[in-house]
């Protein structure tokens, strides 16, 4: 791509700019590791490293022009921005030539429920025939492949790579605040622009919950002309966007319980896997295999975006009923005693109440919770999340779900004094993760419920006890292992120690 096309979509923010000659850009970087001749260099003032620093490493790999927001004489073309992180979006969609308007395109914020409704998205727009792909937490899938994920949303480089790479008709994104912040998705018109809650987290980041939910506000600037939000307003935070929404005379429509809304759930059974939603002035069953009022409202909000782009109802519903759920998200094991094991990427103090009590209403006579913080984010959730525990369990195992650099000695000081404050003495501490999990599964009888919170289906970071890399493998581990015939109870208690 000639240069001059790049200069053209950051007209307006250049400051400095070395560069007369043409030049033909063979690629956009913004990691100097990745250059290669013919580059361009991005180099953003990040949060941990300034890109400026490498700008002589991208140099000595070949790269061809260098943009950023510093006065810098260097011996390859410069070219002076004003905020080199705002500059790459605009670089990246020209230099992809704009692949968002390829695609109908949803987004999708809100503290919980992004991943699981744009799985439920995915599974109604294939079952009614249409392809999409999906940038979120768990993968990056475009035109059915699964490709790891490097954040939840993104960066705006990769972002405009991906969505070129997609031939798929709809377009479905997890949004972080982050990515709202960072200028991640600047440059993208949204057709459907999806709030589901705010709650308590990311507070390292955003500081308080007001900032938080400006940030999920701008999602709905990215709207376009015919754009439609659609808002869960069984939420405080969205009866709250809502009221702003309608100020701004931004196209809204409503997911409520009661009162007003363009989709009501009505008649929700208790552990909430059967509801009837009224449309349109109509009511309809649903059922639901996926358990959880949560779930219920993840649906709801499905339903009506997919309603909104033109399925039929009939459709939805009959798509719903075959949704198998989404991975690390209310997933059961039944143990051998008939006790059920769920993993769950509960991570905030809402979640584990739904979880908790998904668990209660489901029969549980005894819930074991285990759960644990990742090390270095959002500590002033920890107190609350472990209330939250206390109210719907009978028993806590307090253990960590990943270090994050902050040491072990440090991590289990900090959940010490948490189970010294609850005085509850319900609680125990116990900082492997897998051994927490053995106790519970050795322990377990008929009627008990072990709930097992906050790394879904992530991998483990740490090394633990056991030789497995996740909660589910854990389980399936010590399924295998306590069932296996030629192993005594002797055996199997040296294999543990
Ligand atoms: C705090 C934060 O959000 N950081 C994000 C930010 O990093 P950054 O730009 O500050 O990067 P940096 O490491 O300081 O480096 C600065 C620049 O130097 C460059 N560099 C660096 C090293 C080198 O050798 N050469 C080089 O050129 C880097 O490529 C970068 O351009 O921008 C990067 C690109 O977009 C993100 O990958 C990175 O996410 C980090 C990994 C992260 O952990 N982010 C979390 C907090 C996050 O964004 N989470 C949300 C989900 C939250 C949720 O809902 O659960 C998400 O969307 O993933
Ligand atoms: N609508 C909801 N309201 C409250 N909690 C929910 C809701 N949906 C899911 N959860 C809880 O939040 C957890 C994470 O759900 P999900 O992965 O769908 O959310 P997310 O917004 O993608 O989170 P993240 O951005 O951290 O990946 C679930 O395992 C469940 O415990």
């Amino acid at each position: 791509m000639k240069l001059a096309e790049l200069k053209a979509a950051i007209a307006g923010s250049i400051i400095q700019d070395s560069v007369t000659e043409e030049i033909s850009i063979q690629g956009l970087q913004i990691h100097s590791g990745l250059i290669n001749p013919g580059d361009m260099f991005v180099a953003i003032s990040g949060y941990t490293r300034d890109g400026h620093e490498y700008i002589q490493e991208a140099i000595e790999r070949g790269a061809s022009v260098i943009i950023g927001e510093k006065p810098l004489q260097l011996n390859v073309p410069y070219i002076q921005v004003e905020n080199s992180r705002k500059a790459l979006p605009r670089l990246a969609g020209a230099f992809y030539d704009y692949p968002s308007s390829k695609h109908k395109m949803i987004g999708i914020t809100g503290t919980n429920g992004k991943t699981t409704i744009s799985y439920m998205l995915r599974h109604i727009l294939n079952y009614a025939g249409i392809s999409c792909s999906v940038f979120g937490t768990i993968s990056y899938i475009i035109n059915g492949e699964e490709y790891p994920p490097t954040n939840t949303t993104p960066d705006a480089l990769k972002l405009q790579e991906l969505l070129a790479m997609s031939n798929d008709e709809y377009v479905i994104m997890e949004i972080s605040s982050h990515a709202l912040e960072q200028s991640r998705i600047d440059g993208l018109t949204l057709d459907y622009a999806l709030f589901t809650n705010l709650a308590h987290d990311h507070l390292d980041y955003h500081h308080t919950m007001e900032n938080y939910f400006r940030a999920k506000q701008r999602l709905f600037n990215f709207l376009n002309q015919d754009g439609q939000a659609i808002i869960n307003s069984i939420d405080p935070w969205g009866r709250k966007l809502t009221s702003i929404l309608k100020e701004k005379k931004v196209p809204a429509k409503i997911v409520a319980k009661e009162g007003k809304g363009d989709l009501l759930i009505e008649e929700l059974s208790p552990e909430g896997s059967g509801f009837r939603v009224s449309l349109n002035g109509k009511s309809y069953p649903v059922i639901l295999a996926f358990p959880g009022k949560h779930n219920v409202y993840n649906a709801a909000m499905s339903i009506l975006t997919c309603y909104e782009a033109g399925i039929p109802i009939e459709t939805i519903i009959a798509a719903l009923d075959s949704f198998k759920g989404v991975p690390g998200r209310f997933e059961m094991i039944e143990h051998p005693s008939g006790a059920r094991f769920v993993v769950d990427y509960a991570h905030t103090e809402d979640a584990i109440e739904y979880c908790l009590n998904t668990a209660k209403e489901m029969g549980a006579q005894k819930v074991t919770h285990i759960f644990g913080f990742r090390g270095g984010r959002d500590q002033t959730k920890r107190g609350n999340m472990l209330d939250a525990s206390l109210m719907y369990s009978d028993e806590v195992y307090l253990t960590i779900d990943d270090l994050n650099e902050v040491p072990l000695e440090a991590m289990l000081k900090d959940l010490e004094a948490l189970k010294l404050k609850t005085s509850s003495g319900r609680v125990q501490v116990i900082s492997d993760r897998t051994a927490a999990i053995r106790k519970a599964w050795l322990q377990a009888k008929k009627g008990d419920w072990v709930l097992i919170t906050g790394k879904g289906p992530e991998l483990y970071k740490e090394d633990f006890l056991l030789p497995v890399k996740s909660d589910l493998q854990a389980l399936e581990y010590l399924n295998h292992e306590f069932q296996a015939p030629y192993k005594t109870g002797a055996q199997l208690q040296g294999l543990f120690k």
